[in-house]
């Protein structure tokens, strides 16, 4: 798996935000004409022929951008809309029966709240990449699990694939969470919440581009 397909700012969908088809394709047509390079389809409401046309139709926006569709939850329906890959949550079911299901170059990200120890066993079973958080209290998911900052540091020591933070990151306290040099930043409240979902989706792009130039030009300069 090409570490470079997990970089970047991550959007997720919500359907209480993006409320009719037409709003969610429009709004993911936006966050990637901004630069995200990644789109996760998360809908536990619709039905399952709307959450297929809606998973192909994503997918087909993401190839369109050369950026990435990951579906949420569910293998079968990554599988039926011939998404770029899979998130599971610790019971969406096994890391092997995704490998082993999709073809060799798809994703597979699995979710690891604050555990180092799970993310550690996520990678020996075949993850892409492993998700952390919530970092800050987060609007669409009050109920989510705090992590500590540090948790981060820890997973960019420890671990060779990819490492994703997620949790009420927004264009204020982004900064905290790029500093830690995560790979990715993923997103759903200060994207597809806010009125203009391009401009914000811009902003958090280019604070994360900013970042990693800067990174680019220190190393270089340090030799
Ligand atoms: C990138 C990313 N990280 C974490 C999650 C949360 O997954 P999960 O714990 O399965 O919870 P639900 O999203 O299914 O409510 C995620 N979806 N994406
Ligand atoms: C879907 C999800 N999972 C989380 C976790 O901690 O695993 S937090 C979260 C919600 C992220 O949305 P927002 O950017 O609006 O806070
Ligand atoms: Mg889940």
């Amino acid at each position: 798996m090409n570490q470079l397909q997990i970089s970047g700012i991550y959007a997720i969908t919500d359907p209480n935000l993006l409320t009719s088809e037409q709003q969610l394709l429009d709004g993911v047509a936006q966050a990637l004409a901004a630069g995200v390079s990644i789109i996760q389809y998360r809908d536990k409401q619709a039905t399952q022929a709307q959450k297929l046309f809606r998973a192909k139709a994503i997918t087909e926006l993401c190839n369109q951008h050369q950026a990435k569709c990951i579906i949420n939850d569910s293998l079968s329906l990554a599988l039926a809309a011939n998404a770029h890959g899979v998130h599971l949550g610790q019971t969406d079911g096994s890391i092997a029966q995704a490998r082993a299901a999709l073809p060799n170059d798809a994703i597979v990200g699995v979710t690891c709240h604050d555990d180092l120890q799970l993310a550690i066993k996520a990678q020996n079973e075949g993850a892409s990449y492993v998700a952390f958080g919530r970092f800050f209290p987060s609007n669409t998911k009050p109920q989510a699990k705090p992590a500590k900052i540090s948790v981060l540091f820890e997973a960019k020591q420890q671990l060779s694939i990819p490492v994703v933070a997620i949790g009420g990151i927004n264009q204020h306290n982004i900064d905290q969470i790029i500093r830690t040099g995560v790979d990715s930043i993923a997103i759903i409240d200060a994207i597809f919440g806010q009125n203009d979902i391009r401009h914000s989706a811009q902003q958090l792009v280019h604070e994360f581009l900013a970042h990693e130039f800067n990174h680019s030009t220190n190393e270089r300069s340090l030799g």
